[in-house]
């Protein structure tokens, strides 16, 4: 059974849908990253999938009693309130001190427990995130560019940190980001968006496909072009060397 379903759904907080005909599963145990161009519905379908937005259109199933474990792409607390990583682990539920101390290790924050919160560098912040989302045993860890700010190693081994425990764990995994080259060698999956399901599949075969190619692939090689995309849903000009003439520059990778 699969964990979350969505069938020809569609999203629109205005007259024109953020998000339409959408069609995907999530199954147990899979990862599955969503990539797309700035403003493509990304977050707008992570939001439809946790339930926080309703379907204008279509429908959206969830396992009975699903356990979501959702990483935001970023939370703001106010430096000055006084919240230690352990109080901020037990919202909204408690865990034991072992449990907590045995999560924090296991994220590569071992010993932050009575750290305030505001004291943590970006990276530990995010980890922290994790290990919240984590103590709520989570059948399904969802992550909305949960990488953002941290430098290109930090983000390489935020997503070998997913990796691995989406093996000790079993939990699906399904994550939003613009990591394209980090995150191909770690997903099962790929959902290539812009307000609509492009193509989706192995990241090997996707990466050859016309779809994405016209989304990711040129001028660069894919992966660095994401923020100079035009949002074009014409995927035919490929090689005519029309359209795609505006600027790419480079995007930090190498
Ligand atoms: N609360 C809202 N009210 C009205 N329009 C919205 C709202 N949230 C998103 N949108 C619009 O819906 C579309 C999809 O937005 P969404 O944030 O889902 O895209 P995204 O792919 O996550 O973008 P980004 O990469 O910039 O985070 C955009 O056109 C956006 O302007």
């Amino acid at each position: 059974m699969s964990l979350i379903e969505a069938r020809n759904m569609s999203v629109a907080y205005t007259d024109t849908p953020a998000l339409a005909a959408v069609d995907l599963s999530i199954e147990p145990g899979e990862i599955v990253t969503v990539i797309g161009p700035n403003g493509s519905g990304k977050s707008t379908l992570i939001r439809a999938l946790l339930g926080v937005v309703a379907p204008s259109g279509g429908s959206i199933h969830r396992k009975p009693g699903l356990r979501i474990g959702y990483v935001p792409q970023k939370l703001s607390l106010d430096a000055n309130l006084p919240l230690t990583v352990r109080r901020f682990l037990c919202l909204p539920r408690r865990h034991s001190a072992a449990e907590i101390a045995a999560m924090l290790e296991r994220v590569g924050v071992p010993g932050l427990q009575e750290r305030q919160m505001s004291a943590l560098s970006g990276g530990q912040f995010q980890r922290v995130l994790l290990a919240r989302a984590l103590l709520m045993k989570p059948e399904i860890l969802i992550l909305d560019e949960a990488t953002q700010g941290l430098d290109q190693p930090g983000v390489a081994a935020f997503y070998r940190l997913i990796e691995a425990i989406r093996s000790e764990m079993g939990c699906a995994v399904l994550m939003v980001s613009h990591d394209l080259h980090v995150v191909m060698r770690a997903t099962d999956r790929v959902v290539c968006l812009n307000g609509h399901i492009c193509c989706e599949g192995a990241p090997t075969v996707v990466s050859e496909m016309p779809e994405y190619r016209a989304l990711f692939g040129l001028g660069t090689g894919g992966a660095l072009a994401l923020y100079q995309h035009a949002h074009d849903h014409e995927h035919d000009h490929l090689g005519a060397g029309d359209g795609h003439d505006h600027h790419h520059p480079h995007h930090g990778a190498a």
